[in-house]
């Protein structure tokens, strides 16, 4: 049982500031993925734990023990990659037991066999790596790190080169397996679902910085910064840029020049100002009924993705939305005029000039 700590930790390539001021603590049996877009510095993050690259500045702690200076070996770190990285001469089997250290044989095979078992790869542990499927290769990765017990294990996307069914199954055992090993688990990927899917806490980088740490329905119900909430959610969040000003003790703004009731009414600094207004394609309501709150709009297209119908929205300033709904919802098709709604505790609001997020409406506040 191990905590992993990241204080300030800094790390750069030449112009290329891959870690800037990193902090994290990862409890033991905690996962935390660690998500944000290509080149953000994720994976340059998991090697500085590691010990492949040193940091320029910081500390990195497992146990509460500084390990900047330990070799590798001496970290009691367990890892997986994506390109599965496995001994291509050796079996499944010795693959496996080639992550236990001074283990005694007989312990050695209990230990394989047990762990295999998990994974579901006991058919296979004679065979080369060359004859195991993406799958099967990625469980034998993921049994290596995980034998020898570690304090902390590094996952990075070690889902990328698994088919989708594969991956949608790991998805659903993983967090269960990881947990079951007690380890300080920091897990890489680029796909959001994935880490909403696995992990306790969504560590969000970007450019070398940590802009978020949070649940995962934290994040997507009340992400920091517009960045963030683009990273999240498929369909993309809308954004329309609106100025907020108070009517009657409540906060509205135009939206394609119709009035809408933002139900923030504790933000004073906001009004006049202006914001960038973000509502989630799963947020919007598409309708024949028109009234108060209704912005006027007309369908450009439905395509189907993922069971829902997404609708491309264009209002009459050429501004356009998308609205993610059940097919059953959609009460109109293509080239029909329909109205616009959108609760008023859907609309996140954001700061123009810093893009950072205004406020909490008054429905998803942290319970
Ligand atoms: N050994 C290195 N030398 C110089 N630059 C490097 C080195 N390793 C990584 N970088 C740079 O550091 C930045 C962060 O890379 P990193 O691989 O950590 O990104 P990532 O978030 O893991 O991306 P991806 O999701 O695509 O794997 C990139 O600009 C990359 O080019």
């Amino acid at each position: 049982m191990a905590r992993l700590e990241l204080k300030a930790v800094d790390k750069t390539f030449g112009a290329v500031s891959c870690a800037r001021g990193v902090s994290l603590t990862v409890e033991p049996g905690e996962i935390v993925a660690v998500f944000g877009p290509s080149g953000s510095g994720k994976t340059v993050l998991l090697r500085m734990i590691a010990g492949m690259f040193e940091p320029d500045e910081g500390d990195i702690l497992i146990g509460g023990r500084s390990i900047v200076d330990a070799p590798p070996e001496q970290r009691g770190i367990g890892m997986a990659f994506q390109n599965f990285a496995l001994f291509p001469h050796m079996s499944a089997r010795d693959n496996i037991a080639s992550g236990l250290r001074g283990t005694g044989a007989a312990d050695i095979t209990t230990k394989v066999a047990a762990m295999s078992r998990l994974l579901k790869i006991e058919h296979v542990l004679g065979h080369k790596p060359r004859e195991l499927s993406n799958g099967q290769k990625q469980r034998t990765a993921l049994a290596r790190a995980l034998i020898g017990n570690p304090g902390v294990l590094l996952l990075d996307d070690p889902l990328r080169n698994v088919d989708a069914k594969l991956r949608y199954e790991m998805r659903l055992e993983l967090p269960s397996l990881l947990r079951r090993s007690s380890a300080a688990v920091l897990y890489v990927t680029q796909d959001y679902r994935e880490a909403m899917a696995i992990a306790d806490r969504i560590a969000v980088l970007i450019n070398g910085r940590l802009v978020q740490v949070a649940r995962p329905e934290d994040i997507y119900a009340r992400p920091a910064s517009v960045a963030v909430a683009r990273l999240f959610g498929d369909p993309s969040i809308n954004l329309s840029e609106v100025t907020p000003v108070p009517e009657q003790g409540r906060l509205t703004a135009a939206v394609a020049g119709t009035q809408i009731r933002l139900d923030a009414d504790e933000l004073p600094s906001v009004t006049r100002e202006r914001c960038w207004l973000g509502v989630r394609p799963d947020d919007v309501v598409v309708t024949r009924q028109g009234g108060e709150g209704a912005i006027p709009a007309r369908i450009v297209a439905v395509t189907p993705i993922h069971e829902r119908a997404v609708v491309l929205l264009r209002f009459a300033d050429e501004s356009e939305w998308l609205a993610a709904l059940a097919p059953e919802a959609l009460e109109a098709g293509a080239d029909e005029d329909v109205f616009v709604r959108f609760a008023p505790d859907a609309a996140l609001l954001f700061d123009h000039a810093t893009g950072e997020r205004i406020g909490v409406p008054p429905r998803r506040q942290a319970a």
